[in-house]
């Protein structure tokens, strides 16, 4: 049900072409890891392209009940002067997470390696969420949990100064599991081990590296062979460093596909991420047959970047494999978007993770699409779209909490015939802040708020 400060929205077809250059704002999934392993550091970080949405904002929040000085600098830039692995200090109140799975998950991973006790809770969605996932693992470490039914937030944790280093296989693909299991790591004296049954975004790795941390990746045998052993060595000196934070692809996706149906559209994209464990949508839309052009690629902050120059083009539906799925898991919504307006059957398989997100993603997608007319089935945990190239429209989409749902619904008003009504984008700021702008920038005419 939309909150009483719902912000609906009625999108109708764009009449003319998207143009024009935009930057996306930055990687949420960096930002978060930014904010917590600064904390953990000794000395000074200086974080720049951070993403100031509202998730990324719940953690900075928390790290400086932790202890961590977390400013915000004129140039924009945030300073974390961080506290050294061991030493954050006991919130004095409950930990708010909000609308963030990533900031409750990993922060469960810091505060079980501390000799602290917490409470940490979220929105309605977020208390929704199955924490499970990281209780089991982190219980292994010695640290205590009390949870509601379910493993749901509100959640009790009585963390330990002297874990126990653990050696933990993953029974889902899941980087916010993974990266919790090495921030309880950082606080062992042994070896922590991870295993993955299918790669999945590897930034805390990249970051631990980045801070001083000794951290391995070695292919296995699970999974097909897809599988990764992570190894990090316990308790090394984390140094302040500079971080740089690329746009998020994933905030990408929506102008992207917005200028693949809008017909004659042409935009770019600058800066964009294009680490290859985020890169699926990419993939498969260029399998669809979209016109997207990579442009100098270059590494900043220690990640692959690029601008993407996108041209609106005919789709023609495809198969997308279960194994592509960690590599583009917030991306199905837009995906099934651009799958409505393709010719022919788009099957995306092995989609069992999105019904656990800030909805069930697998059932509000397929009410987003149904409501406005097109053919969508579910086959297991399967989801199948039947396109043409053009789309009904007319609807009134529930975004139940869920910003993707909520600009995939933006994206589909601008393609789609009639307008779309959508019930609630006010949670659009817990990821891209500034989206309403940005698309207007491009030329999508969205109505602007006018504040009472
Ligand atoms: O580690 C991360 O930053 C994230 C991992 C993914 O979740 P899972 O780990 O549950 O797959 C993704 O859906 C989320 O938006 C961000
Ligand atoms: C699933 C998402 O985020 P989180 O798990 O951090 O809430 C998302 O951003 O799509």
């Amino acid at each position: 049900m939309p909150h009483a400060l719902a912000r609906p929205l009625v999108v109708r077809q764009a009449a003319t072409p998207l143009g024009g250059k935009i930057r996306v704002p930055g990687d949420k999934s960096i930002s978060h890891r930014a904010l917590m392993f600064a904390g953990l550091a000794q000395g000074d970080t200086r974080i720049t392209g951070l993403l100031e949405g509202e998730d990324v904002l719940r953690t900075a929040s928390a790290m400086r009940a932790l202890g961590a000085v977390v400013t915000r600098q004129a140039d924009e830039s945030w300073r974390v002067s961080g506290r050294g692995i061991g030493q954050l200090a006991e919130p004095e109140d409950v930990l708010d997470m909000g609308n963030s799975g990533t900031a409750a998950r990993l922060l469960a991973g810091i505060l079980a390696s501390h000799p602290i006790v917490s409470v940490m809770t979220g929105d309605a969605s977020l208390r929704g969420r199955p924490m499970r996932r990281v209780i089991d693992p982190l219980s292994l470490t010695g640290a205590s949990f009390t949870a509601r039914a379910g493993g749901r937030l509100p959640l009790c944790i009585a963390g330990l100064g002297e874990p126990k280093p653990l050696s933990y296989r993953l029974p889902v693909a899941s980087a916010q599991v993974k990266s919790a299991i090495l921030l309880a790591g950082l606080n062992t004296s042994g070896e922590t081990v991870v295993e993955e049954p299918a790669p999945t975004r590897d930034h805390s790795e990249n970051m631990l590296r980045h801070f001083g941390a000794e951290v391995s990746v070695e292919p296995t045998q699970a999974g097909h062979g897809r599988g990764r052993v992570i190894r990090l060595t316990g308790r090394p000196t984390l140094v302040g460093r500079d971080v740089s934070v690329p746009s998020d692809p994933s905030s990408a996706a929506f102008p992207l596909v917005a200028a693949l149906l809008v017909p004659g559209s042409c935009i770019t994209l600058e800066a964009v991420g294009l680490n290859p464990l985020r890169t699926g949508l990419i993939a498969t839309l260029i399998e669809m047959g979209a016109d997207i052009q990579v442009m100098n690629q270059r590494v900043e902050g220690g990640e692959p970047v690029g601008d993407l120059v996108v041209t609106a083009s005919a789709l023609t539906g495809v198969d997308v494999p279960a194994d592509r799925a960690p590599s583009m898991i917030d991306e199905y919504p837009v995906l099934a978007v651009a799958a409505a307006f393709a010719s022919g059957t788009t099957r995306m398989r092995g989609l069992e993770e999105l019904r656990v997100k800030e909805s069930d993603r697998l059932a509000s997608t397929v009410a987003l699409l149904t409501v406005n007319g097109v053919q969508v089935t579910v086959d297991g945990d399967d989801m199948i779209v039947t396109g043409g190239r053009s789309v009904p429209g007319g609807g009134r989409v529930a975004t139940q909490m869920d910003h993707r749902l909520a600009m995939s619904a933006v994206v589909l008003g601008l393609g789609a015939e009639k307008p779309v009504t959508i019930d609630d984008t006010s949670f659009i700021e817990t990821s891209f802040p500034g989206f309403t702008t940005l698309m207007n920038r491009i030329g999508a005419c969205l109505p602007v708020d006018v504040p009472a």
